[in-house]
């Protein structure tokens, strides 16, 4: 039987009422990062409901956009967008409550790159990232322990990042390294070295990737608009500019290809179907490893702030609230279920954010 399920369970039930911090739970309270490979166990996901996938999919691009708020009124008069910012208030609005969670604490921050740090378009290859944001991130590498966390290949997201101060974890986290210089260090060949590779908890799964990645780039042609991405571990199979009425025969497609490697197991992000391992490894392993790795796993004096805007950070903001610890910031200008405890707008509110960090923590130290 093929196992391939939407996460978007997941999402869905972590719609709750959360205050902040967030509540400690016994759950996932402990679990420090032995090895990558120990914790990279195989999972059953169950069979795919193909009308969940659709809905899924079609749930990737919301249209109930969130109004900025008009002068005088919380929400812009919209009780669902009030409910929703009362629930996850904008991290730039209650920035003095965020600072003042973590004050005397070690802030680490994790940066999805996608609809974080470069604003959605059409083509993967030009989602470049500003020179603003690129100095934004570097003044809080220069402060704090930072992290791109991406589902991007780790050499092309270091591509548009450029900083070879911060870690870098591709593929969903399955591809993670270390910093490779001091803060003024550029990479002389724009790629990064793999010296300091920490984890790769998939290795094992490069062949299969490299020959569904052959077998699906040759099925999708003939879809107009699909497109088929390599990211080394995993693989983006992007519908956004593929007709709606395709996404239906798109979807079959990649499944009837994945019917023949049960190994591997699909989730969803925003427009796009991804095909990874079956391995318990997901960005929320990425963030614990590298929490560990930063032997910050067992202190409670650390204070991690997770910014995403996509349904697999979800699962790096879920093992924050379970360990009631630092903050998940989702980026998104909708309402959407999220484990995260803020909101931001958009990159440039995200921009504004990483400046406010490092202004704040210049003021804490002066
Ligand atoms: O974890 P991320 O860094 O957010 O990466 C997730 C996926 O991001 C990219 O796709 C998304 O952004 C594209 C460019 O704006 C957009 O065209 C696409 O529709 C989005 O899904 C990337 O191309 C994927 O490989 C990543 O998995």
């Amino acid at each position: 039987m093929t196992k391939l399920v939407p996460e978007v369970d997941a999402v869905v039930g972590a719609a709750r009422h959360f205050s902040f911090p967030p509540p400690r739970t016994a759950a996932a309270g402990g679990g420090a990062v032995d090895s990558c490979r120990k914790m990279a166990a195989q999972i059953d996901l169950g069979a795919a409901v193909m009308g969940s996938w659709l809905d899924s999919m079609k749930a990737s691009s919301p249209r109930h956009r969130l109004m900025a708020p008009l002068p005088g009124v919380v929400g812009g008069g919209d009780p669902e967008h009030d409910d929703w910012m009362e629930r996850h208030p904008s991290a730039l609005g209650r920035f003095e409550a965020l600072a003042a969670a973590a004050k005397g604490k070690q802030i680490a921050v994790f940066l999805d790159y996608d609809g974080t740090l470069s604003p959605i378009v059409e083509d993967p290859d030009r989602a470049v990232m500003t020179d603003e944001m690129r100095d934004a991130v570097r003044g809080v590498a220069a402060r704090f322990p930072t992290a791109i966390v991406s589902g991007r290949c780790r050499d092309k997201v270091f591509g548009f990042v450029r900083l070879a101060e911060l870690y870098y974890a591709g593929s969903h986290g399955m591809d993670i390294r270390g910093p490779t210089a001091d803060a003024n260090h550029l990479a002389q060949d724009g790629k990064s070295s793999s010296s300091s590779v920490l984890c790769q908890p998939a290795r094992e799964f490069l062949p299969m990737i490299e020959e569904v990645h052959g077998l699906l780039a040759a099925k999708v042609e003939a879809i107009p608009g699909a497109m088929v991405e390599n990211n080394k571990f995993c693989l983006s199979v992007h519908f956004r500019c593929v007709d709606e009425k395709k996404w239906g025969e798109l979807f079959e497609l990649v499944r009837s290809v994945l019917k023949d490697y049960p190994a591997l197991r699909l989730t969803q992000g925003r427009k796009v179907l991804e095909v990874r391992p079956s391995i318990k490894w997901d960005k929320g392993k990425a963030l614990e490893f590298l929490l560990e790795e930063l032997a910050f796993a067992d202190r409670a004096d650390v204070f991690p702030i997770y910014v995403g805007d996509d349904r697999t950070d979800e699962d790096a903001f879920k093992v924050l609230r379970a360990r009631g610890l630092g903050a998940g910031v989702l980026v998104s200008k909708f309402p959407k279920d999220t484990a995260a405890s803020f909101s931001l707008r958009d990159p440039a509110e995200v921009k504004d954010f990483l400046h406010k960090l490092v202004a704040d923590a210049a003021i804490a130290t002066s």
